[in-house]
């Protein structure tokens, strides 16, 4: 039998304070307690393979040695998915069980080659390819027999799609298709596994046909012979070089010479050329971005679980660390119990469960849209759009402050590699750019609210059918301030009403002013990224309030109470930070405000002997975590020391260095 784990006594001591059952939350969290036994049972699995050990910490290694360790984890993970898949007949969503979420983070570290082929090329191919492609392409992908990446981004352009430069012409009299590159910015840049890894990829490219152009559409391009790897003629391929982050992601760049590719590798579900050239329009040119969308909604998932990690590793730290003095001829106390501190951390779990449960509603209408687009049926696409839009940039611009607040939160520790929060620091502001820079996000979502500002009530689509409402009273303040979550709800929904209603009236002077609409939309862009950024901050807010509702109806009375005051430290958190915005909006006066800051004191008082529980409850093991400051057991120094000493530098008492150019230079003999 192993020893039993020592744990800190003072973290064993918060966990003894805990109110509630961190196992019944672990439930909630992951949606019953089947599905808690299921992951745990694909972790067990995972981590008895050892894929996670690394021989020398992966932070040592150089630029290329971290690809190839990169490839060799990718491939062990994928084996084992594989593996699986046979045994337990299990479909894409155990791929992206064990891909996603912590855990294949946890495994692939700072980013893999492969992410793309799972991520958005099989998704590329399901959602852009006809059934007869799809029936050839998928299971050769599935089986990773080939492996591929999603090539959009070039050199020159990567938010205005419409601008990407890569053509591809059809030949009539070959059947065939003419991939080019005509100049160095229309060479694709970023693509994920490009570099040295996939042998195929989706190429978006503007379609020429019978002489003319019809905008940018998916192909499928061979770029690596299947048995030597090496590139086709005519494809330059390479990779873009180190990052902030994700370094592991073999992020590439890739450039055609008149390729031919047949005309049956167009992805054709939507639009199609036929043999003679014909084109065929999609019902919307939109639905070629459908895999931009599948991501930007997967991303919200994504980064509760990144946030989940950080505020996990930064409590438990901040429950074992020591500092400075509250009160005289006392200890020195636990971080954990500064009021700043719990400021810093508490959002940060709020947060998760917030965006959770976001996440889990964006992912049932993604599901619900698609299905009618199958039917032909595209009316709800422009909300699902506004909406995926501005909960991808918000909830990956807030889990990115969420992270660095974490590693500030561990002060000079946790700028250590070792605490873990730089790398998912890197991993998180990563997202913030791709799938969609937050900006342009923001401003998308902005375009549909002004259009759905114009609408009559009746017609609002549910997410801004509040519109209405703060339209017809967005004069009176008739209704008096109370200091509850539905006031602060119907706050923001002001604000953001408000705020678009600004936006149009300024928009309108603009244009009387003799400005073009595109101009006055320039000038007014900053105020329109706040209204959308409002707008996303009143649907989170209520969806937060909305679901946590439904879901204390069936947990236990401690469990309720704690669920509901996440909501509320929520809510008053981003009152409390909008304050300048409700003055403005709603009938909140001074004396209100004060009462906000109290209550938010009385929410951080009533949380804190819950901190470490609420962070248990995410139920993140400590190979998952791998950080020296968050680990189960509290022994943060410890593990700091055993990580030091594995340091390539301590492997000598003196380095080389030191005879070669110190000694020298110190008896100036260099
Ligand atoms: C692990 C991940 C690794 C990373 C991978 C990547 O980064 S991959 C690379 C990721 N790259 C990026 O993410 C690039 C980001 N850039 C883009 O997505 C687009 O170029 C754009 C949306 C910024 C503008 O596009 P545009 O100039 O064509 O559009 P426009 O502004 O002129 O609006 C026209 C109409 O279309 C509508 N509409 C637009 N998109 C969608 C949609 N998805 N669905 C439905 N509708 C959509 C829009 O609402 C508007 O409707 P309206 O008002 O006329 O009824
Ligand atoms: C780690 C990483 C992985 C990536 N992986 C892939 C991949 O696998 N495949 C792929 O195809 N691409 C990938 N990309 C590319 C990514 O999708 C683009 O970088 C992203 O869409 C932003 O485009 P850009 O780089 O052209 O930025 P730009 O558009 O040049 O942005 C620069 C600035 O201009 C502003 N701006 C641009 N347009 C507007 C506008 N209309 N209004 C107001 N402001 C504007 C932005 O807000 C920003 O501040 C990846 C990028 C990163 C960082």
């Amino acid at each position: 039998m192993s020893n039993p784990v020592k744990v800190n006594p003072d973290l064993q001591k918060e966990r003894e304070k805990c109110t509630f059952n961190v196992i019944e939350l672990t439930n909630v969290i992951d949606g019953g307690p089947q599905k808690t036994e299921e992951r745990k049972k694909r972790e067990d699995m995972v981590f008895k393979e050892g894929i996670h050990i690394d021989e020398v910490p992966s932070d040592y290694l150089s630029h290329k040695e971290k690809y190839e360790l990169a490839v060799k984890k990718a491939c062990l993970l994928f084996k084992m998915m594989r593996r699986l898949q046979e045994e337990e007949n299990a479909g894409m969503e155990n791929y992206m069980a064990l891909l996603g979420g912590t855990l294949g983070t946890a495994i692939l570290g700072d980013g893999s080659p492969l992410t793309l082929h799972y991520v958005m090329f099989i998704p590329t191919l399901m959602g852009q390819g006809t059934v007869e492609q799809q029936a050839y392409w998928i299971s050769r992908a599935f089986n990773l027999n080939i492996i591929g990446t999603y090539a959009q981004t070039e050199l020159g352009h990567g938010t205005f799609v419409r601008g990407l430069e890569t053509t591809a012409t059809y030949d009539v009299s070959t059947k065939e298709f003419l991939l080019h590159s005509p100049t160095l910015t229309a060479y694709k840049w970023w693509p994920g596994g490009l570099a040295h890894t996939a042998n195929y990829c989706v190429v978006m490219a503007q379609l020429y046909t019978q002489g003319e152009c019809h905008g940018i559409h998916p192909f499928i391009v061979q770029l690596r012979d299947e048995e030597t790897h090496m590139p086709l003629p005519g494809i330059k391929v390479g990779e873009i070089g180190a990052k902030l982050g994700m370094n592991g992601t073999n992020n590439g760049f890739l450039g055609f010479d008149h390729v031919r590719i047949p005309r049956e590798h167009m992805l054709m579900k939507n639009s199609k050329v036929l043999e003679d050239g014909t084109y065929v329009k999609a019902t919307s040119s939109k639905l070629t971005y459908g895999t931009m969308m599948f991501v930007r909604v997967m991303l919200v998932q994504d980064m509760c679980n990144y946030m989940a990690k950080a505020v996990t590793i930064a409590t438990r730290y901040s429950a074992v660390r020591r500092q400075s003095q509250l009160r005289p001829d006392e200890p020195e106390p636990q971080i954990l119990d500064y009021v700043t501190q719990q400021h810093k951390l508490l959002i940060g779990t709020a947060s998760v469960h917030a965006f959770r449960l976001c996440a889990s509603w964006l992912w049932d209408m993604y599901n619900n849209v698609t299905a009618e687009l199958e039917t032909g049926d595209l009316e709800r696409l422009p909300e699902l759009h506004a909406l995926s839009c501005c909960l991808k940039a918000i909830a990956t611009s807030d889990a990115a402050a969420c992270v660095e607040r974490c590693r500030l939160a561990c002060g000079g520790h946790g700028y250590m590699l070792a605490s873990n929060l730089p790398l998912t620091y890197g991993l998180v502001t990563a997202a913030c750019t791709y799938e969609g820079e937050n900006t342009v996000m923001l401003l998308q979502t902005a375009r549909y609210l002004v259009k759905a500002w114009h609408q009559s009530g009746a017609a609002l689509p549910p997410t801004v059918a509040y519109l209405a409402l703060a339209r017809d009273t967005r004069l009176t303040h008739s209704q008096p301030w109370r200091n509850e979550v539905d006031a602060i709800v119907d706050g923001f929904q002001r604000i953001a009403a408000g705020k678009i209603a600004l936006c149009v009236a300024q928009i309108e002077k603009r244009e009387k002013s003799g400005m073009t609409y595109e101009d006055a939309w320039n000038m007014t862009s900053v105020q329109l990224t706040a209204a959308s950024e409002a707008h996303c901050r009143a649907f989170i807010l209520s969806s937060f309030q909305k679901e946590t509702e439904k879901l204390v109806k069936t947990v236990s009375a401690p469990l309720r109470l704690v669920l509901l005051q996440l909501v509320e430290l929520y809510a008053v958190y981003w009152a409390l930070e909008c304050v300048g915005d409700l003055l403005r909006f709603s009938s909140i006066s001074e004396r209100d405000i004060e009462g906000l800051q109290n209550w938010y004191e009385d929410l951080l008082v009533k949380l804190r002997p819950n901190a470490v529980g609420l962070v248990d409850s995410f139920d993140i093991r400590d190979e998952i975590l791998h950080s020296a400051l968050g680990a189960y057991d509290g022994r943060a120094y410890e593990r700091l020391m055993e990580e030091a000493m594995k340091s390539p530098l301590n492997a000598e008492p003196v380095n080389q260095s030191f005879h070669k150019y110190l000694k020298p230079f110190m008896q100036g003999k260099l």
